[in-house]
């Protein structure tokens, strides 16, 4: 259960990014110093385009950055009444935060699954990599959050293998996993590219399920600004490594200040926000 009186109250802070990466004589700032919060039961989204430096932010974030990267700054992550500065986090430290406080969602379902392992069997390890629990606690777990992602006959599906799913239900296994410890942050990296446009649509009205029931806080990256009109509460748009702009998302809609952002709204037809 989520503390209620953190309820408003950043969950993440990023403060003055800037991550680099050196190769051979040859300096890539792919951050220059971002900031942004993340509130709880929040959904936020990071839009911008190719090689903006969207993954470099997830990655900062879940502590999986290359060892050649340079990293300054601070992200500041609060839970349980705790504040911790992800950056300065032991390797076994940010592994425990990793996956269960913490977790991630990526574009193509299928690259995460293990193939030889039903897709029970892969939440419930999830489950126990971070709790102590027996296995039959573990299944428990793993068939009430596949219940929570709205996959019909959870207990049935449990015993299934990847490839006997669509692809918007193997994407509903890997956000079952992901919610399966009870997570403070969901990073959603591109989650529904892969799928098509209903799909998509459902995925997207998943997440916004999650966070009204579970208070998920979610960091959504996308280059589509149609999904940021649908789900996000607030966005930030960057720009060859800065954040250019961040708001509601109604006024950065009505009322865009950066060019850069008139130019990314131009070049989409219209939208309605939906509720
Ligand atoms: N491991 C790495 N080594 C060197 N440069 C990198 C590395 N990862 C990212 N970069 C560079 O950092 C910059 C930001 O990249 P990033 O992958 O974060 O962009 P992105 O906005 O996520 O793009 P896309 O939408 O294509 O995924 C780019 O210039 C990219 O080439």
């Amino acid at each position: 259960m989520r503390n209620v009186k953190e309820d408003g109250k950043p969950v993440l802070s990023i403060r003055n990014l800037k991550v680099s990466f050196r190769i051979e004589d040859k300096t890539i700032d792919a951050l220059k110093g971002i900031s942004l919060e993340i509130k709880r039961g929040e959904i936020v989204a990071l839009v911008g385009e190719s090689g903006s430096g969207k993954s470099v932010t997830c990655l900062s974030i879940m502590g999986l950055l290359p060892v050649y990267g340079e990293v300054s700054g601070s992200i500041l992550f609060r839970y349980n009444g705790r504040q911790v500065n992800l950056l300065s986090l032991s390797e076994k430290e940010k592994r425990k935060i990793r996956g269960n406080l913490i977790s991630m969602v990526f574009q193509e379902p299928s690259a995460v699954l293990n193939p030889l392992l039903t897709v029970g069997e892969q939440i419930a390890e999830t489950v126990k990599a971070h709790r102590n629990v027996s296995k039959e606690e573990a299944k428990r777990i793993a068939i009430r959050s596949m219940e929570m992602v709205r996959i019909p006959d959870a207990d049935r599906r449990f015993y299934q293998y990847p490839h006997e799913l669509s692809g918007g239900l193997k994407q509903r296994v890997v956000i079952a996993s992901g919610i399966a410890n009870n997570p403070a942050i969901l990073l959603a990296d591109e989650p529904t590219t892969a799928l098509d446009v209903t799909v998509s649509a459902q995925i997207l009205k998943l997440f916004k399920d999650l966070k009204e029931k579970m208070g998920l806080s979610v960091l959504l990256i996308t280059h589509d600004l149609g999904i940021v009109a649908e789900i996000a509460d607030r966005v930030f748009v960057i720009y060859r490594g800065e954040i250019v702009e961040g708001g509601d998302v109604f006024q950065i809609f009505d009322s865009p200040q950066h060019p850069y952002t008139k130019k990314l709204l131009s070049s989409r037809p219209s939208f309605n926000k939906v509720s």
